[in-house]
C-alpha cells in the first residue's frame, strides 16, 4: 500500500489506487479543503486533479477534458468510468465552495478560481492573467492585420508592432531573421538598447554563437530580469524597475513558462518592443504553460504573428515528414516513411535493433578512435554525428536501457571500447546542470580524451573547444542516449527515435515532432505504425485559458 493510500479516503483514494493522483497531488487538496472549511469530497477531487495537471504541464483542468487528463510516466492507469463524479453536480459544488472564486473579477482571497469552465489554482490564474491583459495592452491599436509569412515582412512586423511572433519550424530562417532584424535596428536606431534573451543557457549560448561575429550576446531570461538567488519568482526588474531595453528578442520561446512569460511582460517598459521568436509545435516548457502555442493561435494576435514557411536547411523528405506530423497527416506521414529512402524510415522488431546497431556502431568506433589519437576536433564531430532519443527515460523503451544497450554494442565491435569505469577514454557525456562557472549548461555534450594530467572532459563553445577536469564537474552523466525533450534546441546529422510503446502517456505529435526536427540528414524511427499513428493524434494539448481568453 502506497503512503497515498494509507493517509487519502475516499475518492482521493480512489483516483491514487488508479495511479491518477499522487501524494504531491492529494496532500494539497486536503490542506486547502481543510483550511477552507470545505467537506465535500468532489471538491477535494477537482483540486487535486487541478495539481495533477498542473504537474504535467497544464495551467488549468478544462471541465470538458477532465478525463483525457494526461497520466504520469510511470502510472498506465484508468479511472472505472463509474467513479468519476457527475458533472454538473460536481461543478454545482465548485460554485458553492469556500474554497473557490467563480468568474474573473479582480485579484481573489480564495485559493481555487472557476473561470469558463476550467478550474486554476489563483496563482497561475494570476500568471496568465498578467500576460493576457499585458498582450493585449501592447497589442492596443494593431487592427486587421493578417500577419505575415516571409522574413522581409516578419522583420517589419517586428519593429513596427510592441509585441510579434515569428514563428517557424527549424531551418525556416528564424536566427537569420534576428541578425537581419538586428541589423537594420542598427542602422535606423543607433541609439536603441536590444537584448536578445533565451529560456536556458544552453539556448542563449546557441544563440550568441549563431549571431557572431555580431557583438550581441544572449543572456538567459533570469539573468536580462536580474534573478534573485533563492527566489524563483522574483527578479530585480519589474513593473517598479523595469528593464531598459528597447528591443528583446527571445529565441526558443516555446521553452518559457507562463509564469517567466509574465515576469517578463511585466518587466518591460511600455514602449519596448518585444519579439518571441520560436516553434510552436515543438514541446512546451518544462514547467507550467504553453506560451507560444497559445499566443500564435490566439485570435487577438493574428495581426503579429509571422510564420516562416520555407525551409532553407532540410532535406526534403526530412522536411516532408515534418510537415505531415505537424499537420496531423498520419497516413501522409506513414506514406514518408514507406519511401523515405535513405533519409527516413520506421522500423520495427529485430530489423530495428539491427539497424540501430549499425547507426550507433559506426560514429562509436569513430568517436574512440579520434579520442584514442587525442583528436579532440574529430572526436567531438564523431559525437554529433549520430544521437539516440528516446521518449522515456527509464524503463525498455527509456534512455537508461537503451544506453546498456549500445554500451554492449560498442564493447563487442571495438574491443578498445573501455565500457568500464566512470571517466574512460572516449566517454561521451553530458552535463545534467548548469555549471556557470566553468561555461556549462545543462544538456552541453562533450568527451572525455586523455591528457598528460589525467583525463579531461571536452566540449565545443562556439568555434572553439574548452576542456575541464571530469573530476570537478558535478552532474556530468555518461550520453549515449538523451529524451527527446533534452534534446529540444540541438540538432545532429543522424538521430535515432526509440518511440514511447502505444498506450504511453508521452506518445505525443509534438514528442514526435520535436524528434524528428532534431535531424539534418536522416531519421530512423523504432516502433510501429500504430505508434506513429498514435502520436500524430494526440496532440498534446496542454490546458490552458490563454488562448480562448485572448480574443
Ligand atoms: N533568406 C535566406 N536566404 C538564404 N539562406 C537562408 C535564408 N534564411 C535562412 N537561410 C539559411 O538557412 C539555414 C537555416 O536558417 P536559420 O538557422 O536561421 O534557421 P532557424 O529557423 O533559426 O533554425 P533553427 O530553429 O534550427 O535554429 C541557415 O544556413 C541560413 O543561413
Amino acid at each position: 500500500m502506497t503512503d497515498t493510500a494509507v493517509s487519502a479516503r475516499g475518492l482521493l483514494a480512489e483516483f491514487s489506487a488508479a495511479g491518477v493522483l499522487a501524494w504531491a497531488d492529494v496532500h494539497p487538496a486536503q490542506q486547502l479543503t481543510h483550511l477552507f472549511g470545505e467537506t465535500d469530497e468532489r471538491v477535494q477531487l477537482a483540486i487535486a486533479l487541478t495539481v495533477r495537471a498542473l504537474r504535467s504541464g497544464s495551467i488549468c483542468l478544462e471541465w470538458s477534458r477532465i478525463r483525457d487528463l494526461g497520466l504520469g510516466e510511470d502510472a498506465v492507469a484508468e479511472v472505472p468510468p463509474e467513479l468519476w463524479p457527475e458533472e454538473a453536480g460536481w461543478l454545482a459544488a465548485l460554485r458553492a465552495s469556500p474554497a473557490v472564486r467563480v468568474g474573473d473579477g479582480g485579484p481573489g482571497e480564495r485559493p481555487l478560481r472557476l473561470v469558463d469552465d476550467a478550474l486554476y489554482l489563483e496563482r497561475h490564474f494570476g500568471d496568465q492573467e498578467s500576460v493576457r491583459l499585458a498582450l493585449l495592452t501592447r497589442l492596443a491599436g494593431t487592427g486587421d492585420d493578417t500577419g505575415a509569412t516571409g522574413q522581409d515582412d516578419a522583420i517589419t512586423l517586428a519593429l513596427s508592432h510592441r509585441v510579434s511572433v515569428i514563428a517557424g519550424g527549424p531551418g525556416t530562417g528564424k536566427t537569420h531573421t534576428i541578425r537581419r532584424l538586428i541589423e537594420q535596428l542598427r542602422v535606423d536606431e543607433p541609439d536603441a538598447l536590444v537584448a536578445l534573451a533565451a529560456p536556458t543557457g544552453k539556448a542563449a549560448a546557441r544563440m550568441t554563437e549563431s549571431l557572431a561575429p555580431s557583438a550581441f550576446t544572449a543572456v538567459t531570461l533570469h539573468t536580462l530580469l536580474g534573478w534573485r538567488p533563492g527566489s524563483r519568482n522574483r527578479f530585480v526588474h519589474d513593473a517598479t524597475n523595469p528593464l531598459p531595453h528597447d528591443v528583446v528578442v527571445v529565441d526558443e520561446t516555446s521553452m518559457v513558462s507562463m509564469l517567466l512569460m509574465a515576469r517578463l511582460l511585466a518587466a518591460l517598459k511600455p514602449a519596448a518592443r518585444l519579439v518571441l521568436v520560436g516553434d510552436p509545435d515543438q514541446l512546451a516548457s518544462v514547467d507550467a504553460g504553453s506560451v507560444l502555442a497559445d499566443i500564435t493561435k490566439a485570435p487577438a494576435t493574428r495581426g503579429v504573428v509571422a510564420r516562416l514557411e520555407r525551409n532553407y536547411r532540410f532535406d526534403g523528405t526530412i522536411a516532408a515528414l515534418a510537415r505531415a506530423i505537424r499537420a496531423g497527416e498520419a497516413d501522409a506521414a506513414l506514406g514518408v516513411l514507406a519511401d523515405g529512402g535513405e533519409h527516413v524510415s520506421l522500423v520495427d522488431g529485430a530489423d530495428a535493433a539491427a539497424s540501430l546497431r549499425e547507426r550507433v556502431v559506426g560514429p562509436g568506433v569513430r568517436l574512440l578512435e579520434a579520442a584514442a589519437s587525442g583528436s579532440v576536433g574529430a572526436a567531438l564531430t564523431a559525437l554529433e554525428e549520430h544521437r539516440l532519443l528516446c521518449g522515456h527515460r527509464r524503463g525498455p523503451f527509456g534512455v537508461q536501457h537503451w544506453t546498456r544497450q549500445v554500451v554492449s554494442w560498442l564493447a563487442e565491435a571495438a574491443p578498445g571500447w573501455a565500457a568500464d569505469g566512470e571517466l574512460a577514454v572516449a566517454r561521451p557525456v553530458m552535463m545534467t546542470v548548469n555549471a556557470p562557472e566553468f561555461g556549462l549548461h545543462n544538456g552541453d555534450t562533450g568527451v572525455v580524451i586523455a591528457g598528460p594530467d589525467g583525463p579531461r572532459a571536452w566540449f565545443r563553445e562556439g568555434t572553439t573547444v574548452v576542456s575541464h577536469s571530469p573530476f570537478v564537474l558535478e552532474g556530468l552523466a555518461t550520453l549515449h542516449a538523451m529524451t527527446v525533450h533534452k534534446a529540444q534546441g540541438s540538432q545532429f546529422g543522424h538521430v535515432s527515435v526509440v518511440l514511447p510503446p502505444v498506450g504511453s502517456p508521452l506518445l505525443t505529435r509534438e514528442l514526435l515532432y520535436t524528434a524528428v526536427t532534431r535531424a539534418e540528414r536522416s531519421v530512423l524511427l523504432l516502433g510501429n505504425e500504430d505508434a506513429v499513428r498514435e502520436a500524430i493524434g494526440h496532440p498534446a494539448r496542454r490546458m490552458s485559458g490563454l488562448a480562448r481568453r485572448l480574443s
